[in-house]
């Protein structure tokens, strides 16, 4: 039955009787069966309907959507084959407060994370599930995270009253027959329960009108590592409710990598190609909203440099049995934040959204198409808001929401690499960590070695953007980019990435560290960013290249100097040619105030006390080897 003969089936007189498809479904697989039984009973959804992924679902899914209301279509002739959603507007971005990871102990969730007994969740959870899809239709939607078949690729199953969200997962993950065939044939995977938690009949039995963006006040991201599990209630929000995702890809894949000796991380994926031909893969590290999908799309300024596309968000590492570490992006899509791109930030994001995306929360042209700030240098006259109420300019808010996002697949994207779905990955040459800081943190510089590269990346602190609620601005640590996708105790997650250093040994990827957002005392960028961050992937690959050369690491050849922080490029080593960027800025952008850094180095210890004991040894030594360094630098005052 197809989804639009299932919806008129069950407006039927006796629809009730014939209407749920997985009667008919043989049962190969009686776990995803019975799950799905179970959960169908609790919800008490008008329907069932198994999704195949296919173009005709796309197409039944985006007509019930336009039919609801729930999607825009786009004028054709500017975006063929693209919508615009608008959400309600308490429905716009991560909720952390509400996001939970229920392992079997506080002490495995670990300070950063919210932590409620599983079994207590699972009762609170199942009580706001009962007829919490009354009126809708249960889609079970079977996906791939990686090539389907992948050596590093996982399995899930997602169940949602979602259309959008299903429509999302197919640019998202590879969802259809291949994916459950492979969970019918015996294979793991993992369950992954939705509901916007807004059924459309009461207790009573009386049926009320839908809304454009159905969800619910009360919010639960919830997460079962040991079970494998999530439960996502009452949000219809990207990063709450396309589980594949942040919930899969990151929160439980991190638990299933522990166990099995692998990394999931929050990391874009990029092939750097030098004028000799010479290719790098680098894996980078960066908070939401502070500049992945912007660097795995960069479109180089140095001639004879480019950078293709692999991954814009999450990458899962692996050691091959070369020994090295092999990386995939376990994404289909990209699901990107639209303000600020445009043709002069990312060229190569817009036209990668030429057709077949969905915008969510962008403003709406005239004539039909969509707007974000930072798409144009001057914003159209005038504008439908993503609230819906008319705009102009000058009205002193901004038309799209600053967390409105595209969702287009990954092979639209004119930079995406030949290999990107290579089933067994690239082998990777470097890993870089950032964040956005106006102060203190230099443009690039690298770390010593492993160990000192995993320091970096556990005292990341970044400036909250509109990913997820919260203020804007305000400094919090962020380590490893993970803070809010990190699925057991932070602490144990850096000995995880100690290990595998130690396991990787000298063939281990180099680490970075980069900041694009380092401002004057007149609080202007003092780096161009964007296509310009080429110039420090240049120094990168030329530190890659001289560890080639050489059999240790450290500064050791004319590209690099010791500083107290790390490893920065010397005089003249980054090439800034035909920048306009001031002697004064250049000197700026890699200053240390060593003052500034012992208090840091204060607030890192306050930090990593809130782990206790649990915090490995390497990273204190890490520490007392930085304020010693910045002692020295400082003139040896203690
Ligand atoms: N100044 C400056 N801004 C940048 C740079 N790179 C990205 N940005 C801006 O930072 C914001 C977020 O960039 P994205 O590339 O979408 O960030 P992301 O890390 O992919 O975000 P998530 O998808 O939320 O994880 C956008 O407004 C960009 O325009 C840069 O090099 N310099
Ligand atoms: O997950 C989301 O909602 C969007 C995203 O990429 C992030 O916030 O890091
Ligand atoms: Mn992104």
């Amino acid at each position: 039955m197809t989804i639009l003969e299932a919806r008129a089936a069950a407006h039927a007189p006796d629809a009730s009787d014939d209407d749920d498809e997985f009667d008919r479904t043989p049962d190969r697989a009686p776990g995803l069966h019975a799950w799905v039984e179970q959960i169908a009973a609790l919800t008490e959804p008008d329907r069932v309907v198994w999704c195949d992924g296919s173009d005709r679902e796309r197409h039944e899914l985006t007509k019930v959507l336009l039919d609801e209301g729930k999607l825009i279509r786009l004028n054709g002739e500017y975006r063929p084959g693209s919508y615009l959603a608008r959400s309600d507007p308490d429905d716009v971005a991560r909720v952390e407060s509400r996001t939970f990871i229920c392992s079997a102990s506080r002490e495995d969730a670990g300070p950063t994370n919210n932590w409620v007994d599983p079994a207590e969740m699972k009762t609170e959870l199942t009580a706001r599930l009962r007829g919490a899809m009354r009126g809708r239709t249960l889609y079970v939607v079977p996906f791939s995270m990686g090539p389907v078949g992948g050596r590093l690729s996982k399995l899930g199953v997602q169940l949602t009253d979602s259309a959008y969200v299903v429509l999302s997962m197919h640019i998202m993950t590879r969802v259809g027959a291949a994916p459950r065939a492979l969970i019918e044939s015996g294979e793991p995977w993992v369950k992954a329960l939705h509901s916007v938690g807004c059924p459309l009949v009461d207790e009573a039995g009386v049926r009320h009108p839908d809304v454009e963006w159905p969800c619910n006040p009360d919010k639960y991201i919830a997460h079962f590592p040991h079970e494998r599990e999530i439960w996502s209630f009452g949000s219809g929000y990207g990063g709450n409710a396309l589980l594949g995702k942040k919930s899969f890809a990151l929160r439980i894949a991190s638990v299933i990598a522990r166990d099995e000796g692998w990394l999931a991380e929050h990391m874009l994926l990029i092939k750097l190609t030098s004028p000799a031909g010479r290719r790098f893969h680098l894996a980078a590290a960066f908070p939401s909203a502070c500049g992945k999908t912007n660097l795995a799309m960069l479109r180089s300024t140095l001639p004879g440099w480019s950078v293709e596309t692999l991954g814009d968000d999450i990458a899962w590492l692996r050691q091959g049995e070369d020994g090295r570490l092999w990386a995939i992006n376990p994404e289909a899509g990209f699901f990107g934040v639209a303000p600020g791109t445009g043709e002069s930030t990312n060229p190569n994001a817009m036209q990668t959204i030429w057709g077949n995306t969905i915008f969510t929360n962008a403003a709406l042209t005239d004539d039909g198409d969509v707007w974000w700030e930072g798409m144009t240098a001057q914003p159209p006259a005038h504008l439908v808001d993503w609230t819906g109420a008319d705009w102009t300019p000058g009205l002193g808010r901004p038309a799209a929401h600053p967390n409105a996002r595209f969702t287009v697949p990954a092979a639209q994207c004119p930079s995406i690499a030949d290999d990107w779905e290579a089933h067994d990955g690239v082998p990777l040459d470097a890993i870089i960590f950032g964040g956005r800081r106006a102060s203190n943190v230099p443009l690039v510089l690298e770390a010593r070695d492993w160990n000192h590269g995993v320091f970096l990346g556990a005292t990341i602190a970044s400036e909250q953007t509109a990913a997820a609620e919260g203020a804007v601005g305000e400094l919090r640590r962020d380590p490893f980019a993970m803070l809010p996708f990190c699925g057991y105790n932070m602490a144990d997650y850096w000995a995880h990435w100690v290990s595998v250093g130690r396991r990787l040994g000298p063939q281990a990827p180099k680490i970075f560290q980069v900041n694009w957002f380092r401002k004057g005392s007149d609080g202007r960028y003092l780096w161009p960013g964007f296509g310009d961050n080429v110039r420090v992937l240049a120094w990168i690959a030329a530190r890659l290249e001289a560890g080639n050369a050489e059999t240790g690491r450290g500064a050791g050849d004319a590209s690099a100097a010791d500083g107290p922080l790390g490893v920065v490029p010397a005089p003249g080593a980054l090439d800034v040619s035909g920048l306009d960027l001031a002697e004064s800025d250049l000197a700026e952008l890699f200053a240390v105030d060593p003052a500034a850094w012992l208090a840091e180095a204060e607030l890192t210890e306050e930090f990593f006390a809130g782990f206790g004991e649990r915090v490995p040894s390497e990273l204190h030594a890490e520490l007392a080897e930085l304020r010693a360094r910045l002692t020295r630098a400082d003139g040896g005052r203690p």
